[in-house]
């Protein structure tokens, strides 16, 4: 039973022989659009709502661009007007020209609103896919506690980089792309029709050498692209650890320690920074290029109306001005319209980073969910086989060896065999590193196993205590952290009295008055303000609200001192909770009726405590 993912990374010997993690490279290329296409029901997930802000948003454009046509012909006809000095005339054009003005603004008004509502509602959706995928199955459990396959700064892939993914393809490519087959074809004809095909040709081939330029000069900018956002996560998860462990590290006088290690994080992410902006550099100078001379180009072009074609030797001075303007509006529009495409191409090799972080992901979360299912490897601390109740024992091991999930040559533990009977207690005792919470994390199957382990118990009345006391941060009112993972029992009032009863037996009463109210949020975060010993007596109490039949506690009295200690067992007999318990103190044999002793990784003592107090 185990669950691997395919790796991703390759790992190679240094000079000194020592295994190395070579990082992957993006490269620019078909793949990107293949994977954009793939992430495409992610980010439309929802359906209608988002398709519609699409088509409003390309509505917004279009009539954008229309109102535009109605404006690029007006300054010739402001020439004529001046020229032929028809002053009726003139004002007329003036009303009409604000008139378009004005409707001109408040459509790219519209479209920027509309498109920005596209980017968030996409975001929406991709990131509540991402979600999905990483609290199924306890895949966050995977990535960040026990192989993260090469997926580095998950929390960066879901916040960041899904951020600027849907940003670039809602405000700037998916407008650009979907319009701009019916601007070139409107505006083509437009040319065609003035400047023959001659003219047409030329733009169509300046646009094609504009795109084989881009296709060279992008190339590197989408690998740079997804190594800066692995340093930002970098550099922001260094920020992170040192928030949350501000006072171990004060304790530590590792301010100096910390400084340096931040400024060397940051120097990483600078270095790939500045290196992205040279990639970019080329490409920007040629975007500008494009873009300008393409101005220029508009002119040019009026040579085969002008000195190839003859069309205009008919036309008199103010005509042939007026159509000038005009010419120059059609040509100028249709290569902006081409340059527009060619402006996307950072853009799109930019995205190609950000598409290529948020693929991975979702590829490997697949790829994890499709492991679990195979291998039976599920979320759940009992598997359906074991669900046979009325059985003597609680707990039966049989030959059980197990190692770390990333190294499966590695066995932590070795054939282990015992068999605990019901309703009796066990304490798990060991060497330090031994592999004691290492069986726990078996216990409740986030580990996989070899051999057979078989538990008489119903799921939902097994608890795990972990050994580090969790609080979830949000600044949760104490009710919500007693209740945690729980969501349900909130509103309910009748539960009050229980846990302020829970609270003052475990001498935590002194909280009640800190939070003033059991529902009310707080302005601090639990972990980083209680105490270790509070920390463990608050979670010692969100078990005993949780009621299990079979708790597991994790070396969960080791911050408190022996008196605190005997209460809290003897709170659990009060309440008839089976405990199975990890720790080091000789004070627990106690509470256990029997010891599982492990003194090296094949050798075991299963044994009866009989001095105990029961
Ligand atoms: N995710 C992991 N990947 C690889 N090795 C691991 C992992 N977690 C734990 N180990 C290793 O497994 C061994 C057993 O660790 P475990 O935490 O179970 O020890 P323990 O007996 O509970 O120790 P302690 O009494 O100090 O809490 C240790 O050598 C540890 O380094």
């Amino acid at each position: 039973m185990s669950v691997r993912l395919r790796p991703l990374n390759v790992l190679v010997p240094d000079k000194m022989g020592k295994l190395q993690v070579i990082e992957k490279k993006f490269e620019f290329g078909l793949r990107v659009f293949y994977n954009l296409f793939r992430l495409l029901p992610l980010i439309y997930s929802d359906g209608w709502l988002t398709l519609l802000l699409t088509a409003v948003t390309i509505a917004a454009s279009v009539g954008n661009e229309i109102v535009n046509y109605k404006t690029g012909v007006i300054p010739g006809k402001f020439y004529v007007a001046l020229l032929e000095k028809n002053e009726n005339q003139f004002w007329h054009i003036f009303w009409v020209a604000s008139l378009c003005y004005v409707g001109l603004c408040l459509l790219i008004a519209l479209m920027n609103f509309f498109s920005w509502c596209l980017y968030i509602q996409q975001r929406k959706n991709l990131v509540q896919c991402l979600h999905k995928i990483y609290y199924r199955n306890n895949f966050y459990y995977q990535l960040n506690g026990v192989d993260d396959q090469g997926i580095d700064n998950p929390d960066q892939r879901i916040t960041q980089d899904a951020d600027k993914l849907t940003k670039l393809l809602g405000t700037s490519i998916i407008p650009t792309v979907l319009l701009s087959p019916f601007i070139i074809s409107y505006y083509g004809v437009k040319v065609w029709n003035t400047s023959g095909g001659w003219g047409f040709g030329m733009i169509v081939g300046y646009f094609l050498i504009g795109v084989i330029i881009n296709r060279i000069l992008i190339g590197p900018i989408t690998p740079w692209a997804a190594r800066v956002e692995k340093a930002e996560g970098d550099f922001r998860y260094k920020h992170v650890s040192v928030r949350v462990n501000a006072e171990e590290s004060t304790f530590y006088k590792s301010a100096q320690f910390e400084h340096h290690f931040s400024d060397l994080s940051f120097n990483a992410l600078f270095k790939r920074l500045f290196t992205f902006m040279c990639w970019r550099f080329p490409s920007q100078f040629f975007q500008s290029f494009f873009d300008y001379y393409g101005a220029c180009m508009s002119y040019i072009l009026q040579l085969f109306p002008l000195f190839v074609f003859h069309m205009y030797d008919n036309l008199d001075a103010t005509k042939l001005t007026q159509q000038i303007s005009n010419n120059a509006f059609f040509f100028i529009y249709l290569i902006n319209c081409f340059t527009r495409l060619t402006d996307l191409a950072m853009n799109i090799a930019e995205l190609g980073g950000y598409i290529m972080r948020v693929s991975e992901f979702v590829d490997n979360g697949k790829l994890y969910q499709c492991g679990v299912e195979n291998d039976g490897f599920r979320d759940s601390s009992v598997s359906e086989d074991n669900k046979t109740s009325g059985d003597e024992n609680l707990i039966e091991a049989e030959n059980l060896s197990f190692g770390p999930p990333t190294n499966s040559n590695i066995r932590i533990i070795e054939n282990l065999s015992f068999k605990l009977p019901r309703h009796k207690t066990l304490l798990i005792t060991g060497d330090s590193g031994i592999g004691k919470t290492s069986l726990m994390r078996v216990m409740a199957e986030m580990w996989p196993h070899d051999g057979n382990l078989t538990k008489h118990f119903e799921k939902s009345d097994a608890y795990f205590l972990p050994q580090r006391p969790y609080f979830p941060v949000g600044r949760l009112s104490l009710k919500q952290q007693l209740l945690f993972p729980a969501e349900e029992g909130l509103l309910n009032s009748e539960i009050d009295d229980d846990i302020i009863g829970l609270l003052q037996e475990l001498k935590l009463g002194h909280l009640l008055t800190i939070v003033g109210n059991l529902n009310d949020s707080v302005d601090f975060e639990w972990q980083e303000t209680l105490s270790p010993g509070e920390q463990q007596r608050l979670c010692f109490a969100r078990m005993l609200l949780a009621n299990p039949t079979v708790a597991f506690l994790d070396e969960s009295t080791c911050n408190v001192d022996e008196g605190i200690e005997n209460y809290m067992y003897g709170m659990l007999k009060k309440r008839s909770i089976t405990f199975i318990s990890v720790g080091h103190r000789n004070s627990l044999r106690s509470h256990h009726n029997f010891e599982l002793r492990i003194p090296s990784p094949t050798s075991f003592l299963f044994h009866e405590i009989y001095n105990n107090k029961f």
